[in-house]
């Protein structure tokens, strides 16, 4: 006899990982038969393991008689084929296919404000107080032209100009530094500082931030603390500063705007000393500390994928990696699971 049982363990992987041919891509209904209409028995289940891609799945690794344990076998697979994945994975930038997942599994925020308003200082503040990584896209811009990389003279320039980088080289340079990162709560600071960083980012990973941070402060406050900032900056001095005020007041502030529309924008009184700063930055933060905390209590996560019912675990921190079922199970069956 057969009985409705999960057939399908779906992995996602960064998009960059997928080899695509001819058959590569299947429809959902190709890729999950329904175990009656194949005549297949219980100990004969196909246990396939596929990548997730967006609405498409891709098998990479498929077993057929499995016992009637099916499903944990397959889980228990699908952990195998992560482990000795991990290397290749965490080699590769996160990409495109880290979306669902990273949307639920990562806190993201931005911190968007005036050169000088004091975003790097408080930064530090808030990876000290709530445990975030902290990155700055100026100094991962900084360290790149360091590195020697083909496009450093490009980034030194721009920086000097007081212009901003192009997204691909920026979004690459976060994507990087996110992957090499085992937190799943990222401060990003100093992006996007305009129209076209905020699009790219969106349009790479899907992800948008928790909320973002707007450290309010006066261009004469500002420019007053960069000149006396004594950090040896390339652009830390009059003429680049006006042009980044510039840059700032016609790029960034529409990206703040358009946060704003969509009631993620935190505005702080930047004016005030440091300490009184964060305790104000301490207040935007300890409510979501608290729903984040709630939600990585949560063992599983189960949701519908279109007229199924899957469930998946954030297992490892690096890529995205948990196996989900996918198939012919209810939700009943797959709560039995649990
Ligand atoms: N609330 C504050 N009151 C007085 N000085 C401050 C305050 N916050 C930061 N500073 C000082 O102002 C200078 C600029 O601060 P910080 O480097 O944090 O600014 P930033 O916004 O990150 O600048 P940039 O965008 O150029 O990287 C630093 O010397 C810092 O010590
Ligand atoms: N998204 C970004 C962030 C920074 N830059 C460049 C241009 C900025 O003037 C410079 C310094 O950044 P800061 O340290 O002030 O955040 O880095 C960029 O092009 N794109």
């Amino acid at each position: 006899m057969t009985k409705a049982c999960i057939e399908y363990f779906a992995l996602s992987c960064p998009y960059d990982m997928i080899q695509f041919d001819d058959h590569s891509i299947l429809d959902h209904g190709q890729a999950s038969p329904d175990s009656e209409a194949n005549g297949s028995s219980l100990s004969e289940k196909k246990v396939t393991v596929v990548f997730v891609l967006g609405e498409c799945l891709v098998p990479v690794y498929s077993l057929t008689s499995v016992n009637n344990q099916s499903w944990f076998m397959g889980y228990f697979l699908a952990q195998l084929i992560l482990c000795s994945m991990s290397k290749i994975l965490t080699d590769n930038i996160v990409s495109k296919e880290l979306v669902g997942e990273l949307i639920v599994k990562f806190v993201l925020l931005f911190s968007l404000c005036g050169p000088g308003s004091g975003k790097g200082t408080q930064c530090t503040n808030i990876v000290e107080h709530f445990g975030y990584t902290h990155l700055s896209a100026g100094d991962l811009l900084r360290a790149e032209k360091e590195s020697g990389s083909e496009n450093g003279t490009m980034i030194q320039n721009m920086i000097k100009e007081g212009k901003i980088v192009p997204s691909e080289v920026t979004i690459k340079l976060l994507q990087r530094a996110m992957q090499a990162n085992n937190n799943d709560k990222f401060l990003i600071d100093g992006f996007p500082r305009n129209e076209e960083n905020r699009a790219a980012f969106e349009s790479v990973t899907r992800i948008e931030p928790e909320f973002v941070l707007f450290f309010d402060c006066s261009e004469e406050v500002m420019e007053r603390r960069l000149l006396g900032r004594n950090q040896g900056r390339a652009d830390d001095n009059i003429d680049t500063i006006r042009k980044r005020f510039k840059v700032y007041m016609e790029s960034t502030l529409p990206v703040i705007e358009y946060y704003n529309s969509k009631g993620k924008v935190r505005k702080i009184d930047a004016e005030k000393p440091v300490e009184e700063v964060f305790e104000a930055v301490k207040s935007v933060f300890t409510p979501l500390h608290e729903k984040v905390k709630h939600r990585s209590n949560a063992p599983w996560n189960i949701s519908r994928y279109r007229d199924r019912w899957f469930l998946w675990r954030i297992k490892s921190r690096q890529v995205v990696y948990q196996c989900c079922c996918l198939g012919v199970a209810t939700l009943p069956e797959i709560s039995n699971q649990i």
